[in-house]
């Protein structure tokens, strides 16, 4: 039976062409001396799909593969990437720098914003010069062309840069169908590493053994432990276990044929084996995670909430957001503001001292520099001024603000630390800080603390002995400023006037509920109990049935007090086990 050439355009058909593993195969030998290719990997992690569509092919590989794949060979220095074409000298240098440039990448964190953009300037050089070695090699191939007739491959797939776009790590091909050599070079870009891996062979692309067939028309091979959640035209793909390549999320896009990177913000759940997804309300996928406590298995992946469509704007590309479900009404954080030397952080020290079980204080980094007695990691995170900014651009940060001529920030983390010690989490932020925070999803209580006098207020700054002269006259300066704001913007929930340092207190117990006889235990704390390793989700109402395949066991999400979310943790959250469902 002749054996139709999958590489072979054919222009009567323009439907889609899906390229087996049988042909592949059949074609192994002559496509490897076609191509000079010393190894061509029939890899059943690879999958992908060739598409026909006049004259423009489109190889689609799943990109986690491709991120994999990329930090192997960044390890490898490049060598391994000699198959499909043999680099020059200048080129082998080339990439051995880069892979120095690698490691260095990795131990020098500062650096990696800077390096990341300067590397993809680079590869955006450099696939204008694969582009001209690929030209060269098309006239080649065309020459050749005319010299043989059967047993060649006649496609020729050519990088279309314009399709090269930050985020995407799918390319479009182009053939030139008269040309005789197939090669593809796939450029991939790791946003892990920051580096990039360029040049592989076409992998083996396949179909024949796709199993998972979407209702929106395209082919999808979920590898192990990853499911996928249709919202409109797009499906996220969620992977059980996150390497460290991997941002454990992918997006395909069906109006672009496109499979998207997106920028992942929040805490992510750490490495997990399994687990179910069911989307609420279009702006967010619910994720359960198998064989997990019930502390611990509810996870929210935010996909278009305030939050994340917000984001997608600063970043200008696709944002999904991580917040980590927490069992129980946590109770509110409290945000402090107020003028410098008014005594916050004193009422805070008492406050701590009083109820150590039921507060924890947020650390904040500064670029200021550590007074006396200041601790690092204790009172602030100190750092500087370039790794923040670094930091702030990758989001890390709830908010942030330039006070007194330094940046201070609020990190989602250092809020997430008190939160998980099921503590109620005390902030101790500027004016600017708490609009910031009160714009966002944190649902705080907003105290402004008041000096009973400006004169009082530089008496105390004063009596600290702190800061420098120059120093206090900047604060005071702009204390005035800060008790305009604190008092009259309508954005404090409780103003408090700092007089008589006990009875101040006394008055923040009160607002806090903390003057009576009270129980000064965190309020978080339910029962916990143990998830099976396979169960359905349904969701009824704002309930979600977690039913197990094995047993009787039920179990009730309720999300009906819902609130929070990205970039904080979910709150409110109540699951209990049931008997029978009424
Ligand atoms: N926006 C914001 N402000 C902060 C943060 N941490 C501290 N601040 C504010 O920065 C200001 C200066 O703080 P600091 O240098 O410790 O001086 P102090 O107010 O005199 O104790 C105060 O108003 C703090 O409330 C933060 O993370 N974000
Ligand atoms: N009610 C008060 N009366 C007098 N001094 C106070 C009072 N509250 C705080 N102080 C003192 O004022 C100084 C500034 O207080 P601090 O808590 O450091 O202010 P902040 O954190 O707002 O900058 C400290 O030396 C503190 O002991």
């Amino acid at each position: 039976m002749r054996h139709t050439h999958p590489f072979r355009s054919n222009r009567q058909h323009h439907e889609p062409r899906n390229i087996t593993i049988t042909d592949l195969m059949q074609n192994r030998s002559r496509l490897k001396q076609a191509l000079r290719i010393h190894r061509l990997s029939v890899d059943g992690n690879l999958s992908g799909e060739l598409k026909k569509s006049k004259r423009i092919y489109e190889l689609k590989i799943p990109t986690a593969t491709c991120d994999e794949d990329a930090v192997r060979v960044t390890r490898d220095q490049y060598v391994k990437l000699n198959h499909c074409h043999r680099p020059n000298k200048d080129e082998v240098g080339l990439w051995s720098d880069k892979a120095q440039e690698s490691s260095k990448v990795a131990q020098d964190k500062e650096k990696q914003f800077v390096q990341q953009e300067k590397e993809l300037a680079e590869v955006e050089a450099q696939l204008g010069n694969y582009a001209d070695i690929l030209e060269k090699e098309l006239s080649e191939a065309q020459s050749l062309n005319n010299k043989k007739s059967e047993d060649v491959i006649d496609d020729y797939f050519r990088v279309d840069i314009s399709n090269f776009h930050k985020g995407s790590r799918i390319f479009k091909l182009t053939t030139h169908s008269s040309a005789r050599l197939y090669k593809v070079f796939l450029f991939v870009r790791s946003s892990i590493s920051s580096n990039l891996v360029l040049m592989g062979e076409a992998p083996a692309f396949f179909a024949d053994d796709l199993h998972t067939s979407f209702s929106n028309g395209f082919h999808l091979k979920l590898k192990e432990f990853e499911t996928a959640t249709i919202v409109g035209n797009k499906t996220y793909v969620i992977g059980g276990i996150d390497g460290p390549t991997s941002s454990g999320v992918r997006i395909f896009d069906k109006s672009t044929g496109d499979w998207v990177i997106p920028t992942v913000l929040g805490t992510k759940p750490k490495a997990f084996k399994g687990h179910s997804t069911i989307l609420l309300n279009k702006d967010r996928i619910l994720i359960i995670k198998s064989n997990s406590k019930s502390n611990d298995c509810t996870w929210f992946l935010e996909i278009d909430t305030q939050f994340v469509q917000d984001q997608k704007k600063k970043f200008e590309n696709e944002v999904v957001a991580w917040s980590m479900g927490v069992i129980g009404d946590a109770e509110r954080p409290i945000v402090f503001s107020g003028p410098s030397g008014v005594g916050k952080g004193t009422l805070i020290n008492m406050l701590m001292k009083e109820f150590p079980a039921m507060f924890g204080f947020s650390v904040s980094h500064t670029t200021r520099a550590p007074r006396e007695k200041e601790e690092n990691g204790v009172h602030y995170h100190f750092t500087n001024r370039s790794v923040m900014e670094e930091e702030i651009k990758a989001g890390k940060f709830l908010e942030f603000a330039a006070v007194h001529g330094n940046l201070y920030g609020t990190s989602v983390e250092s809020v997430d630390v008190v939160a998980d010690a099921g503590k109620r989490c005390i902030l101790d932020i500027d004016v600017q800080g708490a609009r910031s925070v009160r714009a966002s999803s944190l649902e705080a209580i907003f105290i402004f603390i008041c000096p009973p006098s400006f004169e009082d207020l530089e008496k105390r700054l004063r009596a600290r002995g702190t800061e420098t002269e120059e120093q206090i006259q900047k604060r005071l300066r702009n204390a005035k400023t800060e008790l305009e704001q604190g008092t009259s913007s309508g954005l404090f929930d409780h103003i408090l006037v700092n007089d008589d340092l006990e009875g101040c207190y006394e008055q923040l117990k009160k607002i806090l509920g903390l003057d009576g006889n009270m129980d000064a235990t965190p309020k978080t704390q339910t029962e916990v109990f143990s998830l099976p390793m396979d169960f359905s989700l349904s969701k009824i109402d704002e309930k979600i049935l977690i039913k197990s395949g094995n047993d009787d066991q039920r179990i009730v999400l309720d999300l009906s007090s819902m609130k929070g979310g990205a970039p904080g943790r979910t709150r409110g959250l109540c699951m209990y086990t049931v008997g029978d469902l009424v």
